[in-house]
Order: structure tokens, then sequence, then C-alpha cells
């Protein structure tokens, strides 16, 4: 045994040194290229000039970023060159089914009685790099020629027989694991048997203790996920999937393969729009670790209006009226209607105008003045692009009231003194001034503040909203201040950008800019993200200003966008390609059918191609069997993703006991060896209890602690305490002082996080919370990749072992 032991090890090591001297080769041959760029640059300097200007800042660019690139290929890609491919002898000049990659199958004579020989040998990593003859060292791993690395099973083989993921660090390999597409064959390679080592990569990358930032998945994509990464960008991607089945990480990785793909087309920028901004932070590090993101934005759909920053939360029933596409009809009637709101110092719209012109006095009275309003409103032009013609009808009305025209029965006198009757009058202060009163230049902001009186409101819903609606509106509102600039909610961020559309400030034209990077060419195999960083900067800051339409859009957790925030989300994508990805099963917006509705609108008539990913690679099985029973009561019918591993940890079922302050343990059932003695609660005098009367606050705190305390110590990585958005604050102030690996939560804030371990507090208050609690529950018990536990309170009704009513068969 032990001598079988040592020939695998002998077998490992000597593969390890196998890639390690790959990785040595590939190292010399970009200091290789530092070198020529260098030379090249000392040339240049000692000959004063040489060739066009342009040539010397491209020499000056190249050395620069080839410093950079093996800077960074040093300390911060940790495992730069991570995957090989074997292939036997390929038919010749065979495309694949989508283009991806040529000779898919093998030549006829690739195998002779089961035996092959290795033909072709592909080594994949982050970026490309080229020998001196220009054959590859490293493919990068959106290139044609590595979709094989992804694309092969042992099903559906093609040209594959030894899939090989290498771990390695800065300079050194560390690790090799091998998975064979090909089992049946004895293959050799340069006359001897093909070595394999390990049992596969993909299981020892999902058992890593996570931490605060998601991962690239680059080394372990999945052939149904590398299908929607290399999806060609036509029209819209949609992409479905349960929990855990990889969507964000896809939704990523196709940013990355896009761009290289065709960064020209993309060099107006890719948008990625998230539901919070805990979710644009726990996955921003992932394009940079691709090596890109120059042209990518990752915002959070709370942040996509400039000046405007969600941190508010509303109320699900606020939430409800502000997210409805309702509210078009109630903005329209406010936009229009703030024209006669008080000024900013409390003084009422001016109601009549008084002039003097060629020595008279003329005057419009209120009737006037309204007749004039209602004639310029009547389309439906941004009311603030609407003043010059409001100030023109204003002018024909004086001269029709000063009966001057009478006076010229010349056509073209009457022209003239006409224009020296509004020379007269429109330079004279009182009338800018009026104009200014009468027709003041809106603010989306101060619109939305006015919006919080509710007689206003009232006036201005009639008919759209119930008159209960409205009220809560209006109420919501008041948070945001006289003049607007108080806190917002992310639902009164795309208020504000429909009042943006409807008051009209003109937006800038936008200046497309050819990416630099396309101009240097035979760098883009040498360029990082470090290189690109300062491009970025500037071009994501001007990207923002200037409100442009993106030329790719991905929307995740699709399912949660309101019919407003789609169309705030669609405005920034009138001309793009979309991809989104989503699954209804998650969704926390109460009526689906409407933000379908608006979803369609937003994507309009561009054909659409649908993915549906199906493997969970978060859950473990026995997470995975307890959420699908929350599955069932919220979408009866709808599948389950397959959970992909198992780890014989069951979830734990705890309730927090609040008559002797102590939390009873309960392990599942049907599993023994779960069993933990049984915690004593230190805190005996409670808090006193929340409205609804679940458990009391202490109690529940104390049990808290003590889950996540144990959790912990079970796991390596991180810990999320979800809890219903109401206890937010509480929560926080349990899990105080227990390190930054624990982490708490508002259900609704946990939207596509993960941790090592979560606990579940009281699944019957997050469900009761909103009219998609039942959802939004799935989504708390979905978090997990190792651990889960679920804590009850008297409001949970939990059974003798602990399981909660929403969760027993
Ligand atoms: N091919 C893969 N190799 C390794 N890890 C993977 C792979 N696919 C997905 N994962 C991991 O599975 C986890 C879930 O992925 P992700 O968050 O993208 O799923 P999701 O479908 O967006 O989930 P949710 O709908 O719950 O937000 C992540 O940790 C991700 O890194």
């Amino acid at each position: 045994m032990a001598a079988q032991e040592a020939a695998v090890d002998s077998v490992r090591d000597r593969e390890i040194g196998v890639e390690q001297d790959h990785l040595d080769q590939v190292y010399r041959r970009l200091e290789e290229k530092i070198h020529e760029a260098e030379f090249l640059m000392d040339d240049a300097a000692r000959r004063g000039h040489v060739g066009t200007p342009g040539a010397l800042a491209e020499r000056d660019a190249q050395v620069f970023r080839a410093g950079v690139h093996l800077n960074r290929l040093n300390s911060e890609f940790e495992d730069f060159l991570f995957g090989r491919i074997d292939l036997l002898l390929g038919k010749d000049g065979e495309l694949g089914p989508d283009g991806a990659y040529t000779s898919v199958e093998p030549a006829d004579d690739a195998v002779r009685d089961g035996r092959a020989e290795i033909a072709e040998t592909l080594h994949i990593g982050r970026l490309g790099v080229l020998d001196a003859d220009y054959s590859p060292l490293v493919i990068d791993w959106r290139a044609p020629a590595a979709a094989p690395f992804y694309r092969s099973t042992p099903k559906d083989p093609g040209r594959v027989v030894r899939r090989r993921v290498i771990r390695s660090k800065g300079r050194r390999v560390l690790g090799v694991e091998d998975d064979l597409m090909r089992p049946e064959l004895t293959a050799s390679l340069g006359g001897a048997e093909l070595p394999v080592v390990g049992d596969g990569a993909l299981m020892a990358a999902l058992g890593r203790a996570r931490s605060h930032a998601m991962r690239d998945i680059v080394s372990s994509i999945q052939a149904e996920q590398d299908l929607v990464i290399r999806a060609p960008a036509a029209s819209v991607t949609e992409v479905g999937g349960g929990p855990g089945t990889g969507k964000t990480a896809v939704a990523l990785h196709r940013a990355a393969y896009l761009l290289y793909q065709d960064r020209r087309r993309y060099a107006g920028g890719i948008l990625v729009v998230s539901p919070t901004p805990l979710l644009v932070a726990y996955t921003e590090g992932v394009l940079p670790s691709l090596g890109e993101e120059g042209q990518v934005a990752i915002r959070a759909v709370g942040s996509l209006v400039d000046g405007a920053e969600a941190g508010a939360y509303d109320e699900p029933a606020v939430a409800r009226v502000k997210g409805s596409s309702r509210m078009v009809k109630v903005l329209r009637k406010a936009a229009r209607g703030a024209l006669e709101l008080p000024a900013a110092d409390g003084a009422a719209a001016p109601d009549r105008l008084r002039a003097v012109a060629f020595g008279e006095r003329v005057e419009l009275d209120a009737a006037e003045l309204q007749r004039i309003r209602q004639a310029v409103l009547g389309g439906t032009a941004p009311v603030n692009l609407l003043r010059p013609r409001a100030r023109r009808l204003v002018l024909d009305a004086l001269w029709a009231r000063s009966g001057a025209r009478r006076r010229y029965p010349d056509d073209e006198l009457a022209a003239e003194a006409r224009q020296a009757f509004d020379e007269d009058i429109a330079t004279e202060p009182y009338f800018t001034e009026f104009l200014d009163a009468w027709w003041p230049e809106l603010t989306p902001r101060r619109v939305l503040a006015a919006m919080a009186d509710e007689r206003r409101l009232g006036r201005w819903s009639r008919r759209v909203l119930q008159p209960r609606e409205a009220r809560l509106l209006a109420r919501s509102l008041r948070r945001t201040g006289a003049e607007g600039r108080g806190p917002l909610s992310v639902h009164d961020v795309a208020l504000l950008d429909e009042l943006h559309v409807l008051l009209g400030a003109p937006a800038r034209p936008r200046k497309r800019e050819a990416d630099p990077l396309d101009q240097l060419t035979g760098l883009e195999e040498l360029t990082t993200y470090a290189d690109r960083m300062p491009m970025r900067r500037s071009r994501v800051e001007r990207l923002e200003e200037e409100r442009i339409d993106y030329a790719h859009v991905i929307v995740d957790e699709a399912q949660d966008l309101t019919p407003m925030q789609w169309r705030l989300v669609g405005r920034r994508g009138r001309h793009a390609t979309w991809t989104v990805v989503g699954d209804p099963a998650q969704s926390s917006w109460s009526d689906p059918e409407e933000a379908a509705a608006a979803r369609d609108e937003a994507l309009g008539t561009r054909p659409r191609r649908r993915f549906t990913l199906t493997v969970n690679y978060r859950n473990p099985a026995e997470i995975a069997e307890v959420a699908a029973k929350v599955l069932a009561l919220a979408m009866p019918g709808m599948e389950s993703p397959e959970a992909v591993r198992s780890t014989g940890n069951h979830p734990r079922f705890a309730v927090a006991n609040q008559s002797h302050g102590a939390v009873a343990n309960q392990s599942h059932g049907a599993v023994a060896n779960q069993s933990h003695g049984a915690v004593a609660n230190q805190s005996h005098g409670a808090v006193a209890d929340r409205s609804h009367g679940a458990v009391s606050g202490g109690d529940l705190g104390a049990a808290v602690r003590e889950e996540a305390r144990r959790l912990l110590e079970e796991v390596d990585g991180t810990v999320g305490v979800v809890v219903a958005m109401d206890r937010r604050e509480e929560a926080r102030q349990w899990t105080a002082g227990l390190g930054d690996r624990v982490v708490a939560l508002g259900s609704l804030e946990a939207k596509g996080l993960e941790y090592d371990a979560t606990v579940v507090v009281s699944p019957a208050e997050i469900a009761d919370e909103s009219p998609a609690g039942l959802r939004v529950l799935y989504v708390a018990l979905t978090r997990a990749t190792q651990r889960l536990t679920v804590l009850s309170g008297e409001r949970d009704m939990p059974d003798g072992d602990g399981v909660p009513d929403l969760l027993r068969d």
C-alpha cells in the first residue's frame, strides 16, 4: 500500500516538474519580450528619432506594458497558467458547431486498436503568450482553441484525451489534477504512457473555503456554462437556473469573453447591473483576475443615476408602489404639475404678468397664463425643454393683447415692430424673473420631494394609485426632505431617472473612442489589468458622466428588477446586446407578471436565445434538500438544480428558547452524528420583544451568537447570519465582536452572496415579511457552501426535532 502511494507521489512530482518546465519557459519568453522592448527604446533614444512620433510612443508603451505585465504575472495571478489539454490528431479544417474550435473530431486514424498517440498539447492561461516562432506557449482561455478545455466531457470528448488543471503560485507550480476524457484508450505521449494524476479539479475548487470576494472559475468552467460564456452576442442571451448554478460567475466570464472576442465593438462599454452594493463588492474582483476590466462597469441598480446613491430601504408595500409601472403616469403628471410649485423661498408661483411695451402696459391674467401653459404642455416633450416655446407663446399673447398689430397693416413693418416689441420686453429683468418663477427649471430631486405632499400627490395620482397607496408613497418620500437631498432608496433612484427623462436635462452627445489597445498591434497578448487600470478609470468615469448607452448590458439577478427599474436599465442599453441572468424562484418582487412585461418592453423585439444551467455548485446536497422544501411551497412544480456534491453534514435545527433563555439544540432527526450538547444561554434578562412577538431579541441574539461561534469553529471561511430585513440592526449588534469572518445581513441583502456557513434566523419571520417572502427564504437557505443552521423561534412552530413548520415534509 505504502509502495503504491509512493509511486503515485512520484508520478505527481514528475508531472509537476513537467509543468514547471513549461512555466519557466513562459517566463523566460516574457523576459525576452521585455529585453526586446527595452532595446528598441534605447535604440530609439540614441538616435533621437526613429520613425514617426507615433512609433516612438508605441515603443515606450510596449516597454512599459511588458514591464508591468511581468510584475503582475509575478505578483497577482496566482495561477496564471492553469490548464492543459492533450489532444488526438484532428480532422483537418473542421469547424465546431458555433465556430468555437477547429477540428473538433479526431481524425479517422487517430485511434488504432484502442491505442492512440497524443498529437498536440495546449496550455491554457489567463493571457496568451507566443514563442519567438509564434507558436503558442499559453493560449488565452477565451481563444477558440481553448474551448475544448471546457467543453469536452467523457460523454462527448472530441479530441481531448486528458484535461489537466494546473495549480501555481507566482512562478511555482504547486499541483496538477487530471480528468481522463477517454478512459477507454491506451494513450501515449512521446512514446511513453500518458500519466494521470488526481481525480478532478472541480471538487477541489468547490470544497475551498470562501472569502468575502468571489473567485473566478476559469480553471473549472463546466461544459453547459461554457456554452453560455461563448454564446454569440447577438441580441439577447437569457440565462436561467437555480441557486448556485454559476449564473453570476458565467455572466462575468462572458463579459471578459466578449471583450476578448471583439474589443472594438465593446469599446462602448459593458454594464453589469447587480441588485445590491454588497453583490457588487463581492464580485468586482473577478474581471480583474481574468485580466479584464477596462470597459466593464459593475453597478448596483441603486447607483445607476449620477449623483444619487441608494442607501435607505423601503418596506415591501412601499416598494411595490414605487416599482410599479403605474408610476410612469404619476410621474408624468408630477413633472408637469411641479411647474406650479411655490419657489424655494416659499413665494407662490406667479398667476399674472404685467409688462410694459412701447410705453404701454399690457397684462396677462391667470386664465390666459393657464391656457398658454396647457397649450405648451399638450405633447409629451420634456418639461424643461418646453420653456423656450412657453416664452414665445407668452410674448405672442402680450403682443396680441397690446393691440399693436392693428397699427401696422403692412406685414413687413408688423414683423419688425414685433421683433422690437419682443426685445423690449424680453430684455427686462422682470420678464426673466417672471419666466423663472412661472416656468422654472425643474430637477428630478425637486419634483420627487414635491410628491411628499399628500394632497398634491393625491391630485397627481388620481385614478392611478389607490388613496392608500398614494398616502404610503407620500409618507415614504418625506424622507428625501424639502429639496429632495435626503436619503434615497433603490426604488427612488428609478423614479429619479424617469423624472430625468420627463423633465429633460439635455444629454450630452456620446463620444465614441477607439480603444487604444486596438492601435497597438501585436500587444493584445501582452497587456494586463494593471496596464489598463489608468485608462479604465478615466473611461468609466466618463461613461458615467455621459449617461451613455452601453454596448452590452448584463443584468444579474434579473428576476428582482421592478418594472420601473427595467425602464431605468433599458435606457442604458437602447442599442446594446444583452445578457440577462436570473431565477424566478428567487424573485423578491411581488408581481412577476408586471415585471415580465416591463422586461419585454426594455428588451424590445430583439431575438432571444435561452440557456438553463442545471447543476448547483454551491450547496451540498444536504442543504439543497432542505431548500427544495421551501421551493415546493414558493413555486410548486419548479425543479431544483442538482447538487453536485455531498458533505455528509446535514443542516442543524436549533430553537431559541425564550422561557428558559436557552438554545435547545436539535440535530436533524435523520442524522445521529450531528448531536451537539445543549448550550446554556447566559442572557436570562431578555430584551423586550419585538412587535410581532416571535422571540425576544435577547434570547434570539444569544442563540445567534452561539450558533455563529460554533460555525466559526467548523469552517475555515465565512459565516453569514441571515435575518428578516426588520432585524438587520439587531443582528449586527448580536454578531459584533465575532470577527470579520462573520457577517450579519437582511434577507434581501443576501442576494447572490455565499458563505461557508450560514445561520438562517426564523424562517417564518423572513417568509412573512413580504408577499414574496417564501422566495426570499429560498434565497436565504441557499447561501451556504458547507454548513447551515436554521434557528427557530416560537413563531416558527418547531417540532420536537427543532424543524420549523415551513421546512417540514
Ligand atoms: N464551474 C465551476 N467551477 C467552480 N466553481 C463554480 C463553478 N460554477 C459555479 N461555481 C461556484 O458556485 C458558486 C455559485 O456560483 P454563482 O454565485 O455564480 O451562482 P448563481 O447561479 O449566480 O447563484 P444565485 O442564483 O444563488 O445567486 C460560486 O462559488 C461559484 O464560484
